[in-house]
């Protein structure tokens, strides 16, 4: 079972992290990714879905065209925790 992170690590997370924002009420982060047209979007996220699958972690989204919404949250802690964490940053590095 993961833990969901505390008050204080949750802050440093946060720091450490660009563009993500808190979703109170479902104790997750978002973030929007917007891309020059549909294929630039889907590339990223067949990108996205590789490193979700090879992380035993996946993100809830959408896509519109050229938009992609991601939000990561913990189903099995109920909320947000490392993992989320760690693949936010691994989607961002995917980026440069
Ligand atoms: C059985 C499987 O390992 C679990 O259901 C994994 C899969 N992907 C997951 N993804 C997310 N976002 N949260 C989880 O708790 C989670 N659990």
């Amino acid at each position: 079972m993961t833990a969901k992170l505390t008050a204080a690590e949750r802050t440093a997370a946060l720091a450490e992290l660009t563009g993500w924002t808190v979703v109170p009420e479902r104790d997750a982060i978002r973030k929007s990714f917007k891309f020059g047209d549909f294929v630039g979007a889907f590339g990223f996220m067949t990108r996205v879905a590789l490193l979700a699958e090879k992380a035993d972690h996946h993100p809830e989204w959408s896509n519109v065209y050229n938009r992609v919404e991601i939000l990561l949250t913990t189903h099995d802690a109920s909320g947000l925790s490392a993992r989320d964490v760690a693949l936010a940053k691994a989607i961002d590095a995917l980026l440069g």
